[in-house]
């Protein structure tokens, strides 16, 4: 289990920007330039609270430059991944290229790939091995639409992805993984789960973790929560006992307001 010095945390949280399809590596490095500044304006210190980007492929070797170069302490990692290591698989990009670019983490089914690109749980379950073989940490993200979590099938539905995606992965693999929790709704509408459904979700799936390996397993897995996040709304989500950490879409191509909710501490009123 990694730790914390965090008041709540015991596990370090992580704040995650997903940039999708935007900013070409100009753009990307500009706004990777922004965020560094803004952050170490603020002092912030990395071992508090983890900040990870998830660039466009294109961008990635420009992002390590800088991150090298600079020495930052902000970490990245692939938007996707093949459940191959090479071949014969155009436009697919191996597991085994991030990881020479630095990337320490890799986004596994989001749901844009899940629905857009139709990626079934048994794909997604060979990319989270794919991601393990190059030591890649998988950011495996999970979550129902909006009819399943009407007809209140939320957890279930969502459990069953869980177990679809991790099927015969290994118990230490496991506990370093990162679960994020996406309600499909929620993503790029404004509308946002509430801070007790993300508990609600992230307690199940840590639940579920716990009854597929065994406590120890489950209390190492990071659980963050995606949808319309926001400076405004990060501090209240992030106060509930089993969200470790947020996956920011739209919030993350603006370092000011990327940086506020990366400084979520500095929002959360203790009780
Ligand atoms: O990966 C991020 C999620 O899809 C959330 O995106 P959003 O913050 O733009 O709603």
């Amino acid at each position: 289990m990694t730790t914390s010095t965090n008041g709540k945390f015991d596990r370090t949280p992580l704040i995650a920007g997903n940039w999708k399809m935007n900013m070409d590596h100009v753009q990307g490095i500009t706004l990777l330039q922004k965020l560094a500044w803004t952050l170490s304006d603020a002092r912030h210190d990395y071992s508090r609270t983890e900040v990870a980007v998830f660039p466009p492929f294109t961008d990635l070797r420009g992002t390590q430059t800088l991150v090298r170069g600079d020495d930052l302490k902000i970490v990245y990692g692939g938007q996707d991944l093949s459940q191959f290591d090479s071949g014969a698989y155009t436009g697919d990009i191996s597991g085994q290229f991030l990881a020479k670019l630095g990337c320490s983490y890799v986004l596994v089914g989001h749901s844009e790939r899940r629905t857009i690109h139709g990626e079934s749980d048994e794909l997604l379950n060979a990319k989270v091995k794919a991601a393990y073989r190059h030591s890649l940490v998988p950011v495996l993200c999970v979550g129902e639409g909006l009819e399943v979590r009407q007809a209140g099938n939320h957890v279930a539905h969502t459990l069953e992805q869980v177990r679809a995606d991790l099927a015969g992965l290994a118990a230490d693999d496991a506990a370093r993984l990162v679960i994020a929790y996406e309600p499909v709704w929620a993503i790029g509408t404004g509308e946002v789960a509430g801070p007790l459904d993300a508990q609600e979700m992230c307690a199940a799936i840590r639940a579920e973790i716990a009854d597929l390996y065994d406590d120890a397993t489950a209390a190492g897995v990071r659980l963050l929560y995606g949808g319309s996040v926001k400076a405004a709304n990060a501090a209240s989500i992030l106060k509930e006992r089993d969200v470790d950490g947020l996956l920011v879409g739209g919030a993350s191509l603006d370092a000011a307001e990327f940086a506020n909710i990366v400084r979520f501490e500095h929002h959360l009123v203790t009780d």
